[in-house]
C-alpha cells in the first residue's frame, strides 16, 4: 500500500516529527552496542525508521517508506491480538545463554545466531547445546547463519547441529543459488531451510521463492516497505512466513507486530521479542515478551525517554541529512 499524495508527509513535516535516538542494548548484537533509530509522531500512531547505519539510501528507501506507512497510512486489518515470539540468542559465550534465555520469559522457541566470523564450529555447536539443555526437549530451536557459511561449510555444519533438533536454518549461505544447492543437498537431513536476506536485501524479493530455495521465508516489515508491501510479498511467494525484527525499538516491534497480526497462517514463533535486547526504550510500556508473546498494539512514546536517549547533535543532523536524502528517492 503506496502513501497516497494527498497523507504523505513532506520532508519538513517528517524532520518536524522526527526523534532521533541513541539506545545502549543489553547484550552486543550483529557487532553493535547501541541502537541509532528515528521515531516520528505521526497522525496514526508513533513509527520508525531504523536502517542501520551502514546501508546505503536506496536500501534505507524502503524503510523509510514502511515509516511513512504505518505512521500516515496504515489500516491493515488484523487477525490475532498477540504474536508468541521466539528468545534471540546472539553469539555469546555458553556460559551467557541461560541469562540471554531468562530475558524472554515464557518463550518455548529460541533463534541463535552462528557463523560467527571471529568463532569457530565447536562455538556454534557448544552453544546450541546450551540452549537445548537449557529449554528441555520441547523447546524449539532454529540457528541463522545471516549467510555466513558456504555450501560445504553448511552442510557440515548443519549435520553436526541437526542432532539438535532444529526447527530450520535461517540463510545458511548468502546467494540464491548457493541455497538451491543446499537444499538439494541436506533435503535427506529434513532441516528446513529460511531466506532473511535472500527477502529482505535482494532487487526480487520472490526470486528465492520462484527458485524452489527455502521452505520458509522470514519477513521484516521497514525493509520489505511496509506491512502492506510485506503481506503482498508473502502472498505471492506461497510460502510460510516467520516476521520478525530489525531490532527495533518498541515503535518498530509495534509495526512488526501488526505485520504479524495479519498474516492468515502464523504457524511459527516471530522474531520480534528483541526490545529484551535493548537496554532502553521510548514508552514506559515496552513491547517485551511476557509468557511467550508480545501484544498487537500501538506504542505511546515517553518525552522523558526521548529526551534521555536523544542522540548527540551530529548524529542528529546525520539522520536529518538521511531522511532528507532518503525521501527524495520515494
Ligand atoms: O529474528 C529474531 O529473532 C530477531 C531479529 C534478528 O535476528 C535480526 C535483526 C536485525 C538484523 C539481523 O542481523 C538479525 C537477523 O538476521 O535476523
Ligand atoms: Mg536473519
Amino acid at each position: 500500500m503506496d502513501p497516497t499524495a494527498a497523507s504523505k508527509p513532506g520532508t519538513e513535516d517528517l524532520l518536524a516529527s522526527a526523534h532521533v535516538v541513541s539506545l545502549p542494548l543489553a547484550t552486543r548484537f550483529r557487532g553493535i552496542t547501541t541502537r541509532e533509530a528515528v521515531v516520528f509522531d505521526g497522525p496514526l500512531r508513533a513509527t520508525e525508521f531504523s536502517p542501520f547505519v551502514e546501508y546505503n539510501d536506496t536500501e534505507a528507501a524502503a524503510w523509510l517508506r514502511a515509516a511513512i506507512d504505518f505512521g500516515w497510512v496504515e489500516q491493515t486489518a488484523v487477525l490475532r491480538d498477540s504474536i508468541r515470539v521466539n528468545a534471540t540468542v546472539p553469539a555469546v559465550a555458553t556460559a551467557d545463554v541461560e541469562s540471554v534465555l531468562a530475558r524472554f520469559p515464557g518463550c518455548r522457541t529460541a533463534k541463535v545466531k552462528v557463523a560467527e566470523a571471529s568463532q569457530s564450529r565447536a562455538d556454534d555447536v557448544a552453544r546450541v547445546a546450551e540452549v537445548r539443555r537449557v529449554l528441555g526437549p520441547e523447546g524449539r530451536i532454529r540457528v541463522d547463519a545471516n549467510g555466513g557459511w558456504n555450501v560445504d561449510e553448511a552442510e557440515h555444519a548443519i549435520r553436526e547441529l541437526a542432532p539438535f533438533d532444529l526447527e530450520y536454518v535461517e540463510q545458511p549461505c548468502a546467494s540464491v543459488d548457493e541455497l538451491v544447492e543446499l537444499r538439494a543437498r541436506i533435503g535427506w537431513m529434513g532441516v528446513p531451510i529460511a531466506a532473511d536476506e535472500s527477502v529482505r536485501k535482494a532487487d526480487d524479493p520472490l526470486a528465492v521463492a520462484r527458485a524452489g530455495a527455502a521452505d520458509v521465508l522470514v519477513v521484516k516489515a521497514q525493509p520489505l516497505g511496509g506491512v502492506g508491501r510485506a503481506l503482498e510479498i508473502l502472498a505471492a511467494s506461497g510460502l510460510p512466513v516467520v516476521v520478525s525484527s530489525a531490532l527495533d525499538t518498541s515503535v518498530g516491534l509495534s509495526m512488526g507486530a501488526r505485520l504479524a497480526a495479519a498474516v492468515p497462517d502464523l504457524d511459527f514463533d516471530c522474531g520480534l521479542g528483541t526490545a529484551a535486547l535493548l537496554a532502553a526504550d521510548l514508552t514506559d510500556d515496552p513491547l517485551l515478551p511476557v509468557d511467550g508473546a508480545i501484544p498487537v498494539r500501538d506504542v505511546v512514546l515517553s518525552p522523558a525517554l526521548l529526551e534521555r536517549h536523544a542522540a548527540s547533535p551530529e548524529r542528529t543532523a546525520w539522520w536529518h541529512e538521511r531522511i532528507t536524502r532518503t525521501h527524495a528517492l520515494l
